[in-house]
């Protein structure tokens, strides 16, 4: 990657490729490149300005004003491309189009509504944890806890049908390698687009919902009139798309932050208390949600530089998250860290409005391991699943000691 100012102003100017398999691998010298060449960098590559400083990426995740949504969070500008799919009613959304659905998933999926769930959740997770130690000390986290648990409850708790869960993981893969350039990630998918899209399509529609959950929560909604019942459909594609990947990787997250970090598993089982705090801390340093973009609505000054009106806008959170400028030995795994101001789930108007069903499904799963296991370490080399836009693990091979 070569740094150089452009000759018409001294912003910096770099040729990475944030979506190169070479990045995806290993993005944090990518990441350390551009925080230290500036507040805003003009990456030549893709023709977009990036903003990896704690500052500069708070500063346009809170101003919807000037940074829109509704032209895409993606690399993609619908005000000239037309999108792979009908765009989010919230994700995709600028005020007012965005207000009422925020609300009724707010609600929905509000710490309130949640809490009958807890119980439950917990429970099952403690099941899955004893299934998987009865196999023996050594597994795979990924499949056995990160994607199996996630699958047990969600589809569940939206109100699913048990038959093409097996659809949500790889659609919600594809949606978020849409959200880049169209590379060799986007084009893995394509050739199951139409079917996975066919699929959770209809499993949006009011008649294959459960009578209860969150699916059924959102259609009550329009039947009150706070949403319009041509907007119910794909207020819980939302949900589906946005809701299993990102805590599939967010629990894979905090589990390679513990396996990583062993004085911290301690600390945890000493106070399970500290589970929330934990996975939040690993939302911070590994952030499963790496990047977002913004369109500019004006000729917007930001980090001493102005980004024309129309222009994309890359946030990148991950780099945002362990910038030295917010925080202190941003690379450490630290239960101690108080982690609140990360922008791993956002910040501002479209926070992330799903984060505390993601906080619950973590904290049954490392309740549930706390109380049985005395010490997580690697059992073998952990292998990287790329995208676009999320930061994954494939494997995760560890050894759990139980006790
Ligand atoms: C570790 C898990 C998760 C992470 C890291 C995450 C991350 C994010 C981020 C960064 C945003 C902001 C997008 C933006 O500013 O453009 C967001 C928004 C959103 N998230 Fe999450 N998310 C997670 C889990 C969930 C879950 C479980 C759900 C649903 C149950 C969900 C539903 C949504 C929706 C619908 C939005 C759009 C909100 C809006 O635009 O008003 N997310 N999430
Ligand atoms: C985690 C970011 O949130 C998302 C991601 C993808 C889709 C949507 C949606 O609102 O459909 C939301």
């Amino acid at each position: 990657m070569t740094l150089a100012p452009s000759r018409a102003t001294d912003l910096p100017v770099s040729d990475a490729d944030p979506f190169s398999h070479e990045v995806l691998e290993d993005p944090l010298p990518m990441h350390e490149q551009l925080r230290e060449a500036g507040p805003v960098v003009y990456l030549s590559r893709y023709d977009v300005y990036a903003l990896a400083r704690y500052e500069q990426v708070h500063a346009a995740l809170v101003d919807w004003q000037q940074f829109q949504s509704a032209a895409g969070v993606g690399l993609s500008n619908f005000r000239t491309e037309k999108p792979w799919r009908p765009p989010s009613l919230l994700l995709e959304a600028d005020p007012p189009r965005h207000d009422a659905p925020r609300r009724v998933l707010s609600k929905v999926l509000g710490p309130r509504a949640l809490r009958g769930l807890r119980d439950a959740w917990v429970a099952d997770a403690e099941v899955l944890v004893d299934e998987v130690l009865a196999d023996g000390p050594e597994f795979d986290v990924v499949p056995r806890l990160a994607e199996a648990f996630p699958l047990r409850v969600f589809p569940d708790a939206v109100g699913l049908p048990a038959e093409g869960r097996e659809n949500l993981l790889p659609y919600g893969d594809h949606a978020f390698n849409a959200f880049g350039p169209a590379n060799d990630l986007v084009a893995k998918g394509e050739h199951r687009v139409a079917e996975l899209s066919g699929w959770v399509g209809s499993v949006c529609a009011r008649d294959v919902l459960a009578p209860e959950g969150f699916g059924a929560d959102i259609w009550a909604a329009a039947d009150r009139g706070d949403i319009t019942p041509a907007m119910a459909p794909l207020v819980v594609r939302s949900l589906l798309t946005a809701g299993v990947d990102t805590t599939v990787h967010g629990i894979s997250a905090v589990l390679s932050g513990f396996a990583t970090h062993p004085d911290q598993w301690q600390r945890l089982r000493q106070d399970p208390g500290l589970a929330r705090v934990a996975f939040d801390e690993a939302v911070r340093w590994e952030s499963p949600v790496q990047t977002f973009f913004r369109t500019a609505t004006t000729d917007v000054r930001i980090g001493g530089t102005v980004v024309p009106e129309g222009r994309k806008v890359l946030m990148f959170l991950a780099a945002a998250n362990r910038d030295p400028r917010r925080w202190t030995d941003p690379d450490r795994f630290d239960l101690g860290r108080d982690p609140s101001g990360h922008v791993g789930f956002g910040m501002g108007l479209h926070q992330c409005v799903g984060q505390h069903v993601a906080r619950l499904e973590a904290e049954a799963v490392l309740t549930a391991l706390a109380r049985r296991v005395r010490s997580i370490e690697l059992a073998g080399a952990p292998r990287r699943h790329h995208n676009n836009t999320l930061r994954a693990w494939e494997s995760l091979p560890v050894r759990l000691e139980v006790g």
